[in-house]
């Protein structure tokens, strides 16, 4: 299981900063959305240059021009870039292609996807699939992915497939999650709101080994 800090709503400087000390905990680095829509490519350059050595995650959201967006996150040095499930599948299909002919990987953010679409997505096998609550979901609702059982839709349940969860996940929905064991587990506040990163971070590392 991978552990992805999600850097979101901070500057290029706070984010490679507060990544410092987390670094050994985690295994692949989210430049969030927000520092994208802020700070474009510099964030995605600045993190890969920062971090040579993990896994850089451009979390584009990339609804359409799949071509032109995953080459220039590609280009700035991530390893995965994401697109949104409910996105035309014409759009999917060329950011499949565009990771498949960069060597790069493709998450498939599931936000808002319906069930039609989900079953339509299965055939995207390299994929890995994010099943995700919204920051407005979490703070304007109250949603969160809940401590419980973690819903796995059907057409993604079989074997092999590569989920990843997001979305104000607290340690004590990451204990539940690692009965699921996913491919990811995505945290952004949990360690990089924490008074001690470092010690947020290396509590969900230990929660690999359990
Ligand atoms: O995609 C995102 C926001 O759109 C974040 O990556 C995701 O929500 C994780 O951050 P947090 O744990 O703070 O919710």
């Amino acid at each position: 299981m991978k552990i992805q800090l999600a850097l979101d709503r901070l500057t290029i400087e706070q984010a490679v900063a507060v990544t410092r000390p987390v670094s050994p905990y985690i295994d692949w680095i989210e430049v969030g959305t927000s520092l994208i829509k802020e700070f474009g490519m510099d964030s995605v350059r600045a993190l890969r240059n920062a971090y040579p050595d993990h896994v850089i995650v451009a979390d584009m959201k990339t609804f359409d021009n799949a071509v032109y967006e995953f080459e220039m996150c590609f280009s700035a040095g991530a390893d995965i870039a994401t697109v949104m499930g409910a996105a035309p599948l014409v759009t999917i299909e060329a950011c499949m292609n565009t990771a498949a002919k960069a060597g790069k990987k493709v998450m498939i953010d599931l936000l808002h996807t319906s069930e039609e679409q989900l079953e339509a997505l299965q055939m995207y096998s390299d994929a890995i699939f994010c099943l995700h609550v919204s920051k407005d979901q979490q703070e304007m609702q109250g949603s969160t992915q809940g401590t419980e059982g973690f819903y796995v839709p059907p057409s993604l349940s079989g074997e092999g497939r590569k989920l990843a969860f997001a979305g104000g996940i607290t340690v004590d929905m990451a204990q539940a999650l690692t009965r699921i064991y996913p491919h990811v587990m995505i945290i952004g506040s949990a360690i990089t709101k924490a008074k001690d990163p470092a010690a947020a971070a290396k509590t969900f590392y230990q929660l690999k080994k359990e």
